[in-house]
């Protein structure tokens, strides 16, 4: 797609996995954001790409490859909302065709797969890649950010943070928790602290009834940054209760917290009792609106702003690291590199 004249044609986006989220991406690219329509699905089960052309997407074909949807010619750009080991295989195709591409986190599964991303991204000479970090598009961490940016807490010290899904599958393992889950706290707190991680550390409390033989649950992840912070993170992928993202940083001079999502309050039967969210959809519905309209207008003028694969690469290398703690129980180094000129 030339990106002269853009503004007035629709950006045309092929998914790659049409189950939860890219079910979702297809929604708010379809009803919700302007600029973009949908003209390309697959998945591995055919049918869940059928069910994703619908009287809203007429436009929209089923194939049976991702790579067919990457190599259509009406293709513009591709969104990879297949399950995580298998984003690098179409981002790289994606890079290859000389198409845009939003991958949902995690950028890929291991570090040496990010840095053939980024290596074939600078090959190409230009940005095409966002990756699905949205967190840092999400209101109440811009706000959080900004109290830290303005100093209103001095300088920070330590961070508490706790990343709680309600429940999950059998087919999520103990290394997803860092992969998938932590991933976002991985990318959103070097943001948040404008800082990078040193070290890493993996401990288990006590584990939950709820869990399964391939999952230690929840856990709690230590980190240290370059310049001494201190972050915990308790992740609790079957806490029941519901969806419950928390994140405090504690300064010099006073600390600043994630508010609960808005709820109704509701007083009864001597009680008072407001709502828990039980969906990622639902807690960050407006950062994914915000951070995808980013993506197509970035489409649009030839010019990705959203995080880049060196996010993503940056993310692996913490990730790997926090896996290798869950393995030693050690304190594990983390190294992260001169960020390259195109990241920059
Ligand atoms: N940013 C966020 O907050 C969220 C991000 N995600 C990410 O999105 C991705 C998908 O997650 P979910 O939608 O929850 O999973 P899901 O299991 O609901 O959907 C994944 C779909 O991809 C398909 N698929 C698997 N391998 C494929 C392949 N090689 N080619 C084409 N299709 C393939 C599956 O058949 C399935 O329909 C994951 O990488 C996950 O980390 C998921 C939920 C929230
Ligand atoms: O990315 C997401 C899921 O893939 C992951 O499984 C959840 O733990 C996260 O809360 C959600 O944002």
């Amino acid at each position: 797609m030339n990106t002269t004249n853009q503004h007035d044609k629709k950006l045309r986006i092929g998914v790659i996995g049409t189950g939860a989220i890219g079910v979702d991406h297809i929604r708010r690219c379809t009803h919700t954001l302007s600029g973009a329509e949908i003209v390309a699905v697959s998945d591995v089960n055919i049918d869940n790409a059928k069910k994703a052309v619908t009287p809203h997407n007429p436009n929209a074909k089923a194939y049976e490859s991702g790579h067919d949807v990457i190599n259509a010619e009406n293709v513009d750009a591709v969104m990879v909302t297949s399950w995580g080991p298998t984003h690098a295989e179409y981002v790289l195709s994606a890079i290859k065709a000389g198409k845009f591409v939003f991958c949902e986190k995690p950028l890929a599964t291991t570090i040496e797969d990010c840095d053939k991303i980024i290596q074939a991204e600078q090959a190409h000479g230009s940005r095409l890649v966002q990756v699905g970090f949205m967190r840092p598009y999400d209101k109440d961490y811009r706000a959080l950010r900004k109290m830290i940016v303005d100093g209103a807490i001095g300088t920070p010290l330590m961070v508490h943070a706790a990343h709680r899904n309600q429940n999950v599958g059998e087919n999520y393992v103990t290394s997803m928790a860092i992969f998938d889950t932590l991933i976002h706290e991985l990318d959103v707190l070097r943001w948040l602290l404008d800082d990078d991680y040193i070290s890493a550390q993996v401990i288990f409390p006590r584990q939950t009834s709820h869990t399964h033989a391939k999952l230690r649950d929840p856990q709690i992840v230590l980190l240290e940054t370059k310049s001494g912070v201190r972050i915990d993170v308790e992740v609790f992928v079957n806490c029941q209760y519901g969806y419950d993202i928390q994140c405090s940083v504690v300064g010099e001079k006073g600390i600043v917290s994630l508010p609960d999502p808005a709820a109704v309050a509701l007083r009864s039967d001597a009680k008072l009792c407001t709502p828990i969210l039980t969906d990622w959809k639902e807690r960050f519905i407006d950062a994914y609106d915000i951070e995808i309209q980013e993506f197509i207008d970035g489409c649009k003028t030839g010019k990705i702003k959203g995080p880049s694969s060196w996010n993503g690469y940056v993310a692996a290398v913490a990730a790997e690291a926090c896996v290798k703690a869950q393995e030693t129980q050690a304190i594990e180094a983390i190294s992260i590199p001169e960020r390259p000129a195109m990241y920059k």
